[in-house]
Parts: structure tokens; sequence; C-alpha cells
């Protein structure tokens, strides 16, 4: 390999971010490399939302069949465990990336595999398999380098499982503890008791999925101790320590009294594993940031063109986990069309900007001027990052929710109404499921007449949530919602209901 490249755009990191980013950065011609260290395709494909998501789905469709009489009896016993991860090593690509390489490739971008280092402004030192290559941008790096998992202090030495093990495990443990209380923590604690394992959930605050209306934490915890985990709240773990028995944990009651779901603590809980469900860094720690004058191991903060704050010369933009401002893919992708289409038009290579631009069907062409004057949006700006977040967590029930919550518009000196809806009254609940519990909730924000938030507790309500989306992201009146008529006998349905109840 030559040990001195130049690109127009570099892009670390080929994650599902750093991919998108660079497929779209290319488009006005731009000569664009990404470099990985690892596989392409990043945490999502290999050890994230994949194979997670293929862990949890046949619990989901074994409860989806027990809930509906005549298919109830079709049921005869638990997950095929080994069929199962199986099915995990299919989704995950047997962790393989030659079909992302050959997408990669297919899209007319450089592939650098190794491990990138900033060497001074524009310029980065790649070390690979066949020594360093000194690669240099023209004209931008994005850095989409994605995050690691956060490990606290007293299971350190413990070599405690992160969501990387979890997710690819090929042995199920006979007892599990799970550390923490968010989205990684009830949806591998919803798969591994599917799995077989007796698994404890550790919490240290006093809820569930603490992001979300309280009322989707409740029905969480509710669910998973009745399939006989054991939920932990106000839950510390002090100190660890592994040996042949498994790994002894010191746990200590920090807040509120017993829950009457757990038992008090400081007690020692013996484990075969134990998973660090807690949080996640930026992955800087390693990325040279010290050579542009940041701080290693920080997020890269950005402003609303990913443009990253604190650095000069306009060069330097970033997407995805690294930010702080994004933790899910495909918000990330949404992040990285837009740093794409900026990068693309700011530094357009083509002598005229202002035409058409055959390579981007159907849409507005990428222009440099219209760049320039971007406002709130446009496609150069990520707008919906502040105001519109999706976020589903595949438990059972599961959980979706879209925008604020009731306590985040409060907060934000929004007039609200609340206004929620038992999705079991409905008729398409009733066909459903004998007997299906869930509940929606919107917030309105009163001076606007607009949904500002919503959350979506029960079992297949994923595919509900782009509805709500899509309401709060075009400021839809509920005068005008009021026309949307939901189909029947659907779970759609609770959006009449909850117009009717907001006094339609
Ligand atoms: C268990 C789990 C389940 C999840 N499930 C979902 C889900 O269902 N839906 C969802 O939307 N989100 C989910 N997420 C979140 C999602 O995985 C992340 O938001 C997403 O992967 C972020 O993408 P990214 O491209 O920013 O980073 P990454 O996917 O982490 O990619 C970054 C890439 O950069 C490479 N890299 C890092 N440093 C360097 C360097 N110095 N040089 C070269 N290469 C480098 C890495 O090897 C990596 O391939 C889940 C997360 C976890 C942990
Ligand atoms: N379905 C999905 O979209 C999906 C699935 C999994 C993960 N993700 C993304 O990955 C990110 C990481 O997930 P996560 O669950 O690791 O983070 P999280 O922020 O959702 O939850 C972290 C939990 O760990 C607790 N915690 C933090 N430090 C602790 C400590 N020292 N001791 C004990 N508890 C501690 C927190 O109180 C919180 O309950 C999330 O932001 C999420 O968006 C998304």
């Amino acid at each position: 390999m030559d040990d001195a490249r130049e690109f127009d755009v570099v892009v670390l990191g080929a994650g599902a971010v750093g991919e998108n980013v660079a497929d779209r950065a290319s488009r006005t011609g731009l000569d664009v490399a990404v470099v990985e260290g690892a596989l392409v395709g990043g945490e999502c494909s290999y050890w994230a939302c994949m194979p997670s998501k293929a862990l949890l789905r046949p619990g989901d469709a074994l409860a989806a069949a027990r809930a509906v009489p005549g298919a109830d009896t079709a049921v005869t016993g638990p997950v095929d465990v080994s069929a199962v991860l199986a099915r995990r090593d299919e989704v995950a690509a047997h962790w393989d990336d030659a079909g992302q390489v050959a997408w990669v490739e297919g899209a007319g971008l450089t592939l650098l595999r190794g491990h990138a280092r900033f060497a001074g402004p524009r310029r980065l030192v790649v070390t690979t398999s066949d020594g360093d290559v000194t690669v240099t941008a023209r004209r931008a790096v994005v850095v989409a380098t994605g995050s690691v998992a956060a490990v606290p202090a007293a299971l350190r030495d413990v070599r405690p499982w992160t969501s990387r093990e979890a997710t690819s495990a090929h042995v199920v443990p006979r007892r599990l503890a799970v550390v923490g209380g968010g989205v990684v923590a009830t949806e591998m604690a919803t798969a591994f008791a599917d799995l077989g394992a007796e698994v404890t959930v550790l919490v240290r605050g006093d809820r569930l999925l603490p992001s979300a209306e309280p009322f989707a934490g409740e029905a969480v915890l509710r669910s998973l101790v009745d399939r006989g985990v054991r939920v932990s709240l106000g839950a510390q773990v002090t100190s660890a320590s592994r040996d042949d028995d498994g790994v002894h944990l010191v746990v200590e009651r920090v807040t509120g009294d017993d829950d009457g779901v757990g038992a008090a603590a400081p007690e020692t809980l013996t484990v075969d594993e134990v998973l660090a469900a807690t949080g996640r860094l930026p992955a800087t720690e390693d990325l040279g940031l010290e050579a542009l004058g940041l701080r290693p191991g920080d997020a890269l903060p950005v402003d609303d063109a990913l443009a990253v704050r604190g650095v000069d010369g306009g060069w330097l933009f970033a997407a995805g986990d690294v930010t702080g401002r994004t933790a899910t893919t495909h918000q990330g992708k949404y992040d990285a069309r837009v740093v794409g289409d900026v990068v693309a038009a700011r530094f357009d290579p083509r002598p005229t900007t202002d035409v058409d631009d055959a390579a981007v069907a159907g849409g507005e062409p990428l222009s440099r001027a219209a760049e320039a004057e971007a406002g709130d949006w446009s496609r150069y700006r990520a707008t919906a990052d502040h105001a519109a977040v999706p976020q589903v967590v595949f438990t059972r029930p599961q959980v979706a929710w879209v925008g604020r919550t009731q306590a985040q518009a409060r907060d934000a000196g929004l007039d609200v109404a609340v206004v929620g809806y038992e999705l079991g009254d409905l008729a398409g609940a009733t066909v459903t499921a004998a007997d299906y519990r869930g509940r929606v909730q919107i917030v309105v924000d009163r001076a606007r007449d607009v949904v500002v938030g919503a959350t979506f507790v029960g079992p297949d309500v994923a595919d509900m949530l782009h509805a709500a989306t899509v309401a709060v992201v075009g400021e839809v009146p509920l005068s005008r919602l009021w026309h949307a008529v939901p189909s029947y006998p659907t779970l759609s349905e609770v959006w009449l209901r909850l117009l009717e109840t907001a006094g339609r």
C-alpha cells in the first residue's frame, strides 16, 4: 500500500452512519475514502440492532401465538435455543463483512482498512496490517467512529459481558445478572429470560427506561417480573469478584424502600455472567484528538450541519454515536444524510453548482447556494434531532416513543394537554389477542394544537410509531389529524380514540 494517500473527503468509521455519510458525500463527484478498523457495517450489524432483535423475535412470536385462542394450543414448548442462536448467527452475517464491503466498493468509495488517528488538521495516520499510511483530506473529514460500552469501575476486573458478548453469545448462562435499567438492559433481560437464563436486573435508579414516560418502564417491569425475572430497583453493585463458582456481586441499596419486587440490599449475588448495560462512551479515546486541541474521550459536539464546534477551518464534521447527539442507528443515519449532503454541496467540485443534479433523482438538487442559506427543516440541517427523535425498545411489551415526554414538554415551557387511551379497548386489540394490554399517550401543545410527543406501549406497537413521527415532524394540527381516518379493526384506530378523548 502507498504510504501517503489523498482524497477530497475522508470518513472515519464504516458503521451504518459512516457508510451513509460516504455514499451521500460522493454524489457531486467528490473522491471519498472511508476508514474502518474492524468490520464494515459497525456495531449495529454485528453486535447491536440486528443480533439483538434476532434474539428477541422468537420469544415475541411465541408470545403472540400464545395470546390467540386457537393458535395457543399449537405452541407446545419454549424457544429452541440452538435454532435461535443459529438464526442470530445468520442475521449477524456470521460476523463476515464481505457483503457490506461489496456495497462500499460498488458505491465507488475507497475502503481503507485500519485504525485512524489525527496527526493534524485534515491529516491522519491510518495503521493498517501493511504499516502506517498518511492520509490527507483535501476538503473534509467526517468522524463516525461510534461508541463503546461504558463499564462501571466495580465490574472492570471480573470480565463482565458488554452488549457485544450478550448479542454474540453462543452459550446461555444459567444465571445472568444485568446491571442497568435502560434499553440494552431491558432488551437483553427479555431475550435471555426467553432463552432460559435465570435473570436478575440490578437497577441503580427507581424505574426502568428512565428516558421514556414512567408508564412504559412500569409495564416492562411488570412483564419481566411476571415471567420470573428478578428486578431490583435502587440497587448498586459496589464490588465484584470472579472465581470457579462464577461472579460474586456485592449489591447495596441506594434509593427508596424495597419495592416488593426485588430483595433489599446489601447482599451478595452469585451469577455465571454479569452484563454491564450501563450506557455508552464516544469512541474518541484513541483518535489523536489531541492533535486538534480536543480532549480524547470526549464526544464531538456538532451544530445542525454536523460541523464540529470549536474547530477552525470548517473541515471537521461528525455524526452518529460519537457526537453524543444521537444514540440509534436510524437517527444517526438521518444525521449522516444531512452531513453527507452538506459536504457534497459545500465542496461541490463541479464548475456550475446550481444545476439539477441527476444523481439525486426526484429531489431538490444539491446546491452550494442553497446549503449556504439553509434553515431549519432543509435537507442540510438536522432539525428533527431537537424535536422528533423516535425510539423503539423491543421488549415485551414493546415500547415506542417520539418527541417530548410530558415532563420534557413542561420543562420546555409548553402548555400541554396529555391524552391517553388503553389499546385493549379497541376492536383491533380484540382480534389481535384475547387479553391485549397496552396504552398510548400523546402530549399536545395547546397553543399550536399539535402533537409534540407520543408513547406507545403494547404488543406490536413498534410499527405504529411512524404515524406519530409524521404528525410531530409535520406539526399537523389535531383539527387536520381528525381527517386522517385509521382503518377498522386495527390498533392504529387508537388515533381516532385519542382525538375523541381530546374533545373532537
Ligand atoms: C445492544 C444494542 C442494541 C441496539 N439496538 C438498536 C436498534 O435496535 N435500533 C437502533 O436504531 N439502534 C440500536 N442500537 C444503537 C446503534 O447500534 C448505534 O446507534 C449505531 O450502531 C451507531 O452507529 P455509528 O455508525 O455511529 O457507530 P458504530 O456502529 O459503532 O460504527 C463505528 C465504526 O467506526 C469504527 N472505528 C472506530 N474508531 C475507529 C478508528 N479510529 N479508525 C477506524 N475505524 C474506527 C468501528 O470499528 C466501527 O465499525 C443498539 C445498540 C446496542 C449497544
Ligand atoms: N432498540 C434500540 O433502539 C436500542 C437498543 C439498545 C440500545 N440502544 C441504544 O444504545 C444506547 C445505550 O443503551 P444502554 O442501555 O447501554 O444505555 P441507557 O442510557 O439506555 O441506559 C443506561 C442505564 O445504566 C444505568 N447506569 C449508568 N451508569 C451506571 C452505573 N455506574 N451503575 C449502575 N447503573 C448505571 C443508567 O441509570 C441507565 O439505567 C441507548 O442510548 C440506546 O438508544 C438502542
